[in-house]
């Protein structure tokens, strides 16, 4: 059975609610596409907005984060029935920027993981080597690692409904896409881990996603590959041209 792709902005820290409304009446005529899932993933604070601005087009709505409790004395966290409540239907987890600045690890990650599907979120669960780890050759022994560790405890079902977002990080805001082959080469690798842990029905089901400098001119090779289930999108999510890139074919 052939996978939907998926096809997520991730807006980091950039709009305001009323420029976050501003783009989204922008590039919902645009959304019309029914070969991808097409999800906008926003900042907490315009979260709200975006879900009310994009209501009856195909925008969804995702979340950049979230905590792995429900609620309680957790300062400035958003909890997950929180996202839920406002309409958000995936959530970025394990981001690369936030296990840099924000000491997010592997377990934590694998928390929100557990925490997410318990409350119907779809997690967009990210991993990807550094520049160095891929010169040491040591690229899938970590990514291998990010993977395990975040799906301890998450069951078969569970897992064919997640989405795996492969961004290198020396890719990230870079301009420096990976080439294709390479993107190709370790979502192969992601998905063959996947059927290890579970079986191949399970790793035929995940999404696989690249991420890092996807652009409108990149997109179409890239979700042209057998293991690239669509993209995570940053800096061309913010502009006209993620119509072009939702569009791809
Ligand atoms: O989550 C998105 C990635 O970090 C990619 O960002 P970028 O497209 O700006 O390189």
């Amino acid at each position: 059975m052939a996978r939907k792709k998926i096809i997520a902005g991730n807006w980091k820290m950039n709009m305001t609610p009323s420029e976050a409304v501003e783009l989204v009446n922008t590039l919902k005529s645009l959304v019309v596409t029914e070969e991808a899932d097409v999800v906008f993933c926003v900042p907490a604070i315009d979260i709200i907005p975006v879900v009310e601005a994009a209501k009856g087009s195909n925008i969804q709505v995702g979340a950049e984060n979230m905590y792995f409790e429900e609620k309680g004395a957790y300062t400035g966290e958003i909890s997950p029935n929180m996202l839920t409540d406002a309409g958000v239907k995936y959530v970025v987890l394990g981001h690369s920027e936030r296990r840099e600045y924000f000491a997010e690890t592997n377990e934590t990650v694998n928390k929100k993981m557990l925490k997410a599907f318990e409350h119907g979120l779809t997690p967009i669960m990210c991993c990807g080597e550094t520049l160095e780890q891929r010169e040491q050759g040591v690229t899938m022994d970590f990514i291998r690692q990010q993977v395990k560790v975040g799906f301890q405890n998450v069951t078969a079902d569970q897992a064919k409904t997640a989405v795996i977002a492969y961004e290198p990080i020396w890719a990230i805001g870079t301009g420096k896409t990976a080439t294709t082959e390479q993107a190709q080469e370790v979502c192969k690798a992601i998905r063959e881990c996947i059927a290890e842990v579970y079986d191949e029905a399970t790793a035929e089901a995940i999404r696989i996603q690249y991420g890092g400098s996807v652009n409108a001119a990149t997109a179409p090779e890239l979700f042209a590959q057998p293991d690239i289930d669509g993209g995570l999108v940053g800096g061309a999510s913010l502009k006209p041209d993620f119509g072009k890139i939702v569009n791809w074919k």
